[in-house]
């Protein structure tokens, strides 16, 4: 079994409001590697953690974690709309393993997908639908949030799957690190236009959509001069929580707590889950025989993000089942992290 990781923020706002074309053309170069290491490993399939943005999934049922069992791409931004090319037998087999290890995923035949899914397939693909692709949807954006600690058994629990049923594996973290772009917040919307938005904006009409981007714009703008209010970035948040990754302390990373992350780095920096998860499916599929690199990091407030990247290379393996021997019809669930933590799920 070969797996590759590829973890990196994304951003709504490239092609709108750029930094200096000096920075655009490193972030091009950046995608640009990824995206030919990614053809040359030429992935059987890939399992894609992202957020959504109040764009797929909403407040009248939000779920923690979602797996698409068929997806959609609205197409918000500069994105494709557009259906992904999901095979819904895996994806199914993977919902029962995951849930059968534990952890309660929701799942959806029919899930719609933002930026935050289709960026990353677009810049590290070329496309929607280049590969069969598992999408999993992390709740970044809508408290109460899971922990960084439920991510990483998510990735877990997935990674023992997919390390066992797969030759060739590409896991994608795609979100932030420190960042606070203007998404509402129910708790402090008094709108009853976005209020209503929160808790059912499907399918908003055209203008709708434009209006709002307008706004994550002008916000882009109010940050990068100055104001505006957005949490500011945090560098030093970041490069501490990319080299946990790169060395995967999964205990440091499992003692963050959500609150303290919003407040030293922003709202939205929970979209780190996507990497933890991510990172830690590499761990489970690959037995721990790989090896990360953190490969790009720079504020960039046009972006209004701690903008970084990290990759992952298995090492060679001789077979699928790498993973470990699991005994039939059924995979090992708890991991070391967890046999020598506390038995505290809830953390
Ligand atoms: O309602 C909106 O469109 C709010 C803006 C928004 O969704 C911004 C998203 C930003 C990111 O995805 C990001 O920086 O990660
Ligand atoms: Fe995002």
């Amino acid at each position: 079994m070969k797996a590759m990781l590829q973890c990196m923020s994304h951003t709504p706002l490239k092609g709108y409001f750029d930094p200096s074309p000096d920075v655009v053309g490193e972030v091009a170069d950046l995608v640009n590697a990824v995206r030919e290491e990614v053809a040359c490993f030429d992935p059987e399939v890939i399992y894609l953690f992202a957020p959504d943005h109040y764009n797929g999934v909403f407040l009248d049922l939000m779920p923690q974690f979602c797996i698409g069992m068929g997806a959609t791409s609205v197409g918000d931004y500069m994105t494709p709309d557009g259906p992904l090319d999901v095979p819904r037998q895996l994806a199914e087999r993977c919902a029962e393993a995951v849930i059968d290890c534990g952890i309660d995923l929701a799942f959806s035949y029919r899930m719609q997908v933002d930026h935050g899914f289709a960026q990353a397939l677009v810049e590290m693909t070329g496309a929607l639908d280049r590969y069969p692709v598992i999408p999993i949807m992390i709740n970044a954006v809508a408290p109460p949030l899971v922990s960084f600690k439920r991510a990483r058994q998510l990735g877990e629990a997935l990674g023992r799957f997919a390390g066992h049923e797969h030759e060739r594996v590409l896991f994608i973290g795609s979100g932030g690190l420190s960042h606070n772009p203007p998404i509402p917040a129910i708790a402090t919307a008094s709108d009853p236009v976005v209020i209503e938005r929160l808790i059912a904006g499907r399918h908003p009409t055209p203008e709708a959509r434009d209006a709002r981007q307008k706004r994550t714009i002008a916000a882009a703008r109010a940050f990068a001069a100055g104001d505006g209010g957005l949490h500011a970035l945090s560098p030093e948040w970041d490069r501490a929580f990319m080299r946990q990754v790169q060395a995967r302390d999964w205990s440091a990373i499992d003692a963050y707590r959500n609150d303290e992350v919003s407040k030293a780095a922003g709202a939205s920096t929970h979209e780190a889950k996507t990497w933890v998860a991510a990172a830690a499916a590499m761990e489970a599929a690959c037995a721990q025989g790989w090896k990360a690199e953190a490969r790009y990091y720079r504020p960039i407030p046009e972006w209004v993000a701690g903008f970084g990247a990290l990759s992952g290379y298995s090492h060679e393996g001789p077979s699928k089942s790498r993973g470990g021997a699991a005994p039939a019809g059924r995979l090992q669930c708890q991991s070391k992290q967890d046999r020598k933590g506390t038995s505290d799920e809830s953390a």
